[in-house]
């Protein structure tokens, strides 16, 4: 895992961070964030007061007060922003080694006679067909539309096993910047310039186009809100203040400020939820948008498609099964008729087969036959020849359709032997002739592994798995009891996968998706979470809003954890930030009214030096903090499967609890270092 799985935070890295936080004070990059923005303001203005102390009110506080205030502040805001280019620099980072992938190829475009003339991959657009040979690197994504190749993918995935893509069915994609490995492919390009895989995931890792999920733009409307009503707060305690004889001075008013508003959790928001997207990352899963990982936070209902996705989807030709009344040649004939103009892998592999077992058929007798193509509608696929004759194969109960619709009738054993395939997890297909069933089609696949052990973690989660396939009832039975999922629906078309998902979120649902085919593209879309596989098609990989490289559906065990640990992470230090302000509240007001009030005193459990000593000394809490929970905010809040009831309620006493007591005890550490000092 070369590219995309990067850990550590290196010297470089922190450099950047560094001179990136001091570009990041750019008052129009800073307005985004409000409370922070406030900080700046405080300090733009205790920058002046440090010149000329009276500049606004006479003041009887020195000018190194005023300095004091305005460098803590200063790196207040530094230290929120260092947090937040941390966070960006990882991805940064790794769109740099992306960009080196990306470089540009020639590519061979094939021309209408049929002749490869060699332009720039940069000039190829949609519809473009090029030629890419063994050791080539693919010029731009693409469907293979002729050939079989070994591609090595290994630049996007890190994965340095190459895999076999193919035309037809659902490996037919190539991502550009991979590289034919062996044999040669005939590829139409599916993306114009600038907005292929490469350039998104460059733009999604480099945070380009990040934007506010609707969680954060809720909380930073909360946090200006409670700066908001903190401002009110300050303004309205100068009149109190001066009935009770105590001047409070601008720079402690500001500092005041700066104190009771959310500073902690104003820093670190960003860098949670950049570093929660570059979690994702290290899993070798993209995200498109922050808001989808926050949606695998709370996902209820995962739904999967079969072939591809619990099985491995290289659905291959084992067995010619023929009815009653018709011999083992006649059933192996049609098959090969139904399927010699079948580009799907199911397809040749039939025809792969029939030939092991001895049978072929002269192209010069259907050459001029209608080609009949496999959809997921249909769910059939053959010939029409030239003669009148039409042959079929496809889902048992589709060919049963059809041949009735012929007024054939249906052959007292088909069903004993599709079942038979069935139980044992395989795919019958029926084929026929005209108004006639010759037999069934054994297509068997395999279960990838560990995938139960994995499903059962996410019921402890309180996650329902259902499997939505178009296979018939019986194979679908067989393979959901081999997978382990909670429920499965059987001859879905995609429409139905659509309505089984619709009905999960009106029922107010979550819905996650994970499929590999064009046939899933909608419902991916339709999801809250779309997971494609990296391996699937073009169009599921553009309707889905995230993107497993390594093509494991059970992936999104990994995301939704990260998902959860994003949101509870939020949670967690907005608790600890909103409980540290009303600590400092009480830690700092008594100190500051003690001169006028002496029955203050009795508040007074600090016992700070000096009015003065407990506004800094908070201060310099305040900004220090952000810092310390840097770690905190890029790994997370350490999450483990537990009910959402006990989480909260775990964290509420650790960072709520926690939150009010660290102040009272760092701001008197710090009073006690500035008194040893002997800087108050
Ligand atoms: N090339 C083909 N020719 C004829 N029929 C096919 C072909 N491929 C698949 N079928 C039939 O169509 C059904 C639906 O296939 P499809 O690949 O669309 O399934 P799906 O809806 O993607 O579900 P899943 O991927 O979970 O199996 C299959 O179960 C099979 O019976
Ligand atoms: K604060
Ligand atoms: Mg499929």
């Amino acid at each position: 895992m070369t590219t995309v799985r990067k850990k550590t935070i290196s010297k470089e890295l922190a450099a950047q961070a560094v001179l990136d936080a001091f570009k990041k004070l750019n008052p129009v990059v800073m307005i985004k964030n409000p409370v922070m923005f406030i900080v700046e303001v405080g300090t733009f203005i205790t920058l002046l007061l440090s010149f000329k102390p009276d500049l606004f009110v006479a003041s009887g506080v020195s000018r190194g007060y005023n300095i004091a205030v305005c460098l803590i502040l200063l790196f207040t805001v530094l230290f929120a922003n260092f947090a937040e280019a941390l966070a960006e620099g990882r991805g940064k980072a790794q769109a740099d080694t992306l960009r080196r992938t990306k470089s540009d190829t020639m590519a061979k475009l094939v021309q209408k006679d049929g002749s490869l003339k060699q332009v720039s991959s940069t000039q190829l657009k949609k519809g473009d067909i090029v030629r890419v040979d063994t050791g080539e690197i693919i010029p731009t994504d693409g469907e293979i539309i002729e050939g079989l190749a070994s591609i090595d993918e290994s630049a996007i995935t890190g994965e340095s096993a190459p895999v076999i893509k193919e035309a037809g069915g659902d490996f037919s994609s190539v991502t550009g910047g991979t590289r034919v490995a062996s044999d040669y492919i005939i590829v139409k390009v599916m993306t114009d310039p600038g907005e292929s895989f490469l350039d998104r995931m460059i733009a999604l890792v480099e945070g380009a186009k990040r934007q506010k999920t609707p969680n954060e733009i809720a909380l930073t409307t909360l946090l200006a809100v409670l700066t908001l009503i903190f401002m009110i707060v300050i303004i309205t305690m100068v009149p109190m203040a001066q009935y009770l004889g105590v001047q409070l001075d601008l720079a402690t008013l500001i500092a005041l400020l700066v104190c009771l508003i959310p500073t902690t959790i104003g820093g670190l928001l960003s860098a949670i939820g950049i570093a929660g997207m570059d979690r994702v990352t290290q899993y070798n899963v993209l995200a498109m948008s922050g808001k989808a990982v926050e949606a695998a936070g709370d996902i209820d209902t995962l739904i999967l498609d079969k072939t591809g996705t619990i099985t491995y989807g290289n659905r291959m030709a084992a067995e010619f099964i023929p009815v009653k009344g018709v011999t083992q040649k006649e059933v192996i004939l049609s098959s090969l008729k139904a399927s010699v103009k079948d580009e799907t892998p199911e397809g040749r592999s039939i025809v792969e087969l029939a030939g092991k077992l001895g049978e072929s058929w002269a192209e010069s007798e259907y050459r001029d036959a209608e080609s009949i193509e496999f959809t997921a509608e249909t769910r059939m696929s053959g010939l029409n020849l030239s003669n009148g004759v039409q042959v079929r194969k496809g889902a048992v109960d589709a060919v049963k359709k059809h041949v009735m619709a012929k007024g054939g009738s249906i052959p007292a054993d088909l069903d004993e032997a599709a079942q038979r395939i069935a139980k044992a997890g395989g795919t019958p297909l029926a084929v026929s002739v005209n108004e006639r069933i010759f037999g069934v089609i054994y297509l068997k696949d395999t279960v990838k592994p560990g995938l139960k052990e994995r499903f059962a973690e996410m019921r402890s989660m309180g996650i329902k798995t259902i499997m939505c396939t178009g296979d018939n009832p019986l194979t679908a039975a067989t393979i959901a009891l081999e997978a382990g999922v909670d429920d499965f629906v059987a001859e879905a078309k995609p429409e139905d996968k659509i309505a089984v998902i619709r009905k999960e979120q009106q029922e107010g649902k979550l819905v996650a998706m994970t499929g590999d085919g064009t046939n899933d593209a909608p419902a991916l879309a339709q999801a809250d979470v779309g997971l494609a596989m990296n391996s699937g098609t073009m169009a599921a990989k553009e309707a889905a809003n995230m993107i497993d490289l390594d093509s494991d559906p059970t992936k999104l065990l990994s995301v939704v954890s990260i998902g959860k640990q994003l949101l509870i992470t939020r949670g967690a230090l907005t608790t600890f930030s909103i409980a540290n302000d009303i600590a400092k509240y009480f830690a700092i007001i008594p100190a500051m009214f003690i001169l006028a009030m002496p029955q203050l005193q009795a508040l007074n459990i600090m016992h700070l030096a000096s009015p003065q000593s407990a506004i800094l000394s908070a201060l310099i809490f305040n900004a220090i903090i952000i810092p310390l929970l840097i770690p905190i905010a890029m790994k997370g809040v350490k999450y483990r499967a537990m009910s959402a009831d006990r989480l909260l309620s775990r964290n509420v006493l650790i960072y709520g609890v926690g939150g009010v007591i660290v102040p009272f005890i760092g701001i008197k550490l710090i009073d006690l270092v500035l008194q040893g000092l002997h800087i108050v």
